[in-house]
């Protein structure tokens, strides 16, 4: 029944107004699954390769969809993703493009939830999944490589973890995003939105840290649970090798290794942060662990950059004891059984996997799904914006078995 009868891919829009990949799968009995391949801007160095859309079209139209038609099973995923990596046969799909395999990936996976009648996280996760929501991660305050002339810190999150429902703690994050606004006005900071629909003030990372941290009591007070907030750092792309030093622009401050260490443990302390992901170089496994001992029992300590949802990458992690959590991004590693992978070695090592969206998004919701299915404590999905509201209104909708 879920045999493969079409696999046709297309360019479409997306968030940032670029192109991306979108496929559809069909089989024989009628399912039908459609997906859209996000887009990173803070892209990690070893990260699948995400080729021009055209191209990556081109190159899955004769390579994979070939392989696929008339000879996979879109119930059975591993076979899909195990296809798509045969018919790249590259190690970071470079050939196909990691584009055009993660919309293909995903878009078998809901073909196969359609003919089984299933919601896509039971389909992906089990029968017993669909308990366990994760807190959603909303970013306020944002600048680095999403917004020019804003934060050095690319993203300040909040993290409602006393919300006694998915459904309150994607209000409360709404919430605290537009108290950040009020708070911005009254300060006279005039301020437009980055890429994943955070606000991207011109003001260094101080005055933010004061503005979040005033939005989340205020907001707490009103909803009577409580708020925590967090931070992606994304270290990397404020680290300059030849200095060797992390380069605070709007601050005009550098620091060293050891000194980011001191400043991102001492932030942990004063804000009590609750998630830091990225606070590190992506090749600095040893910062990592350095700064997983000091504060790893407080905060979760996260690798994006530093995993790219790789379990090669991951194995080093844990063999080092860098981070305490990787961030999940199927488009990072291509298909959803890589990201299985990482996810299942993650938690067979105490390590938290936190699922998360890309800058550049669509209106695909796989993400929400993935959560649910892999009982993420955590996703990261913006707080505003239809691209990211996408995700959390299908949360709730999971919530409410209205999918
Ligand atoms: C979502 C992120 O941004 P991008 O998609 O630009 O990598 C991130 O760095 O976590
Ligand atoms: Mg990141």
């Amino acid at each position: 029944m879920t045999l493969i009868t079409d696999v046709r891919l297309r360019r479409i829009l997306d968030s940032r107004g670029n192109p991306t990949v979108e496929a559809d799968v069909v089989t024989e009995s009628g399912g039908f699954g459609r997906a859209g391949a996000p887009s990173g801007a803070s892209t990690g160095e070893y990260e699948a390769v995400e080729r021009p859309p055209a191209e990556a079209i081109a190159a899955a139209r004769e390579h994979a969809v070939p392989r696929l038609v008339g000879e996979a099973y879109a119930g059975n995923q591993r076979e899909v993703d195990t296809i798509l990596h045969a018919a790249d046969g590259t190690d970071d799909f470079s050939k196909i493009g990691a584009n055009s395999a993660v919309a293909i990936s995903m878009a078998a996976a809901k073909a196969g939830a359609d003919v089984l009648g299933a919601p896509l996280f039971q389909h992906l996760g089990g029968a017993f999944r669909g308990e366990n929501f994760p807190v959603p991660l909303g970013n306020v305050v944002g600048g680095g490589e999403h917004a020019a002339d804003a934060t050095d810190i690319q993203e300040f999150l909040v993290a409602p973890v006393g919300a006694p429902s998915i459904e309150d703690a994607v209000f409360a994050n709404a919430a605290v995003h537009g108290v950040v606004a009020d708070l911005l006005e009254e300060r006279d900071v005039p301020s437009g939105k980055g890429d994943e629909g955070a606000w991207a003030p011109s003001i260094d990372d101080e005055a933010a840290f004061e503005v979040v941290d005033e939005a989340v009591s205020q907001v707490e007070d009103d909803v009577g649970f409580e708020i925590r907030f967090g931070l992606d750092v994304a270290a990397a792309e404020m680290y300059d090798a030849d200095s060797e030093t992390y380069e605070y622009e709007s601050a005009g401050i550098n620091r060293d290794t050891d000194e980011q260490i001191e400043y991102i443990a001492d932030l942990v302390r004063e804000y009590d942060l609750v998630y830091v992901e990225d606070p590190l170089d992506e090749n600095d496994y040893e910062a990592f662990a350095d700064l997983t001992d000091r504060v790893g029992d407080r905060t979760l300590i996260c690798g994006d950059d530093l995993f790219v949802t790789n379990t090669d990458r991951l194995t080093e992690g844990i063999d080092q004891g860098a981070g305490n959590s990787i961030l999940i991004k199927p488009n990072q590693i291509g298909t959803l059984s890589d990201a299985f992978d990482a996810i299942e070695l993650a938690t067979e090592n105490g390590y938290d996997s936190v699922v998360s969206h890309r800058s550049g998004e669509t209106e695909d919701a796989t993400i929400a799904h993935l959560a649910v299915a892999t009982d993420a404590p955590f996703i990261k999905t913006g707080a505003v914006g239809g691209e990211r509201t996408a995700k959390l209104n299908e949360l709730i909708r999971i919530a409410d078995d209205a999918t």
